[in-house]
């Protein structure tokens, strides 16, 4: 059965803002759910399991993986980390959107497995402006932190794979590029004619 729902990859270096605006865009948006991945990652202050993440161990994480149940996984910064197959799977086929927050590897793997996915890479305006925002963020330690400004020009390398590019520089300018590059595909010939069937039909036939 073909998917209803669309399925967005939103991809960014750690510390660019990705989780703030893909919750502002959920907030925003009807009918877009956010998926929420497993991570053997330890868990953050502030942070819930199932609402954050699925927190698991490595044991457990692999079991999953031999089971067949993610879409994609991939280790990130020591740990591992995978979208729920199932999940995402019902989601789209139940007619609402999917936004996944993952990494240029995990968007790779998607890509050709669903290659009607819509892809954005998030860019922070600068390295500076990244460093800061990670220590502002104030969850993780220095050592942490460096490893992920460590990684960052890496995961940047891969900005073209992407359709869309959004520089979180103004957050709400951000936020609004997002908006619109939902909005746009929601108004993709193929859906709107299937939704405007009855409408389109009445047109054509002249009444
Ligand atoms: N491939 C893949 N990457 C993920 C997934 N969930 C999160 N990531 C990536 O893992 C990286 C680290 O995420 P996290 O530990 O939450 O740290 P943060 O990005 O600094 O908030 C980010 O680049 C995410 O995009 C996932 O399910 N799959
Ligand atoms: N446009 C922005 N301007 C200033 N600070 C921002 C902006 N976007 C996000 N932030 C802040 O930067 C930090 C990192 O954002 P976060 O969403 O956790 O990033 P990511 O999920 O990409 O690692 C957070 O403290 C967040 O409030």
């Amino acid at each position: 059965m073909a998917d209803k729902g669309t399925l967005y990859i939103v991809s960014a270096p750690s510390g660019a803002g990705k989780t703030s605006l893909v919750a502002a865009l959920v907030d925003k948006l009807a009918q877009l759910r956010p998926s929420v991945s497993h991570t053997t990652r330890p868990i953050r202050p502030g942070e819930e399991h199932g609402v954050n993440y699925h927190f698991t161990d490595r044991d457990e994480f692999v079991r999953l993986v031999e089971q067949g149940r993610f879409l994609e996984h991939a280790e990130v910064f020591g740990n591992l980390y995978g979208t729920s197959s199932d999940w995402v799977k019902q989601t789209l086929h139940g007619g609402e959107d999917v936004v996944l927050e993952i990494d240029w590897q995990g968007a790779s793997q998607i890509r050709k497995q669903m290659p009607e996915a819509v892809s954005i890479f998030i860019l922070p305006p600068s390295l500076e402006e990244l460093a800061e925002r990670l220590r502002g963020r104030d969850t993780d330690d220095e050592e942490v932190i460096q490893r992920r400004l460590n990684g960052a020009q890496e995961e940047m390398s891969h900005y073209a794979e992407f359709d869309f590019l959004v520089v979180n520089d103004d957050f709400s300018r951000a936020l609004f590029e997002l908006e619109a590059i939902v909005e746009a595909r929601r108004l993709h010939i193929v859906r709107q004619s299937v939704r405007l069937e009855p409408i389109l039909e009445n047109l054509l036939a002249g009444r």
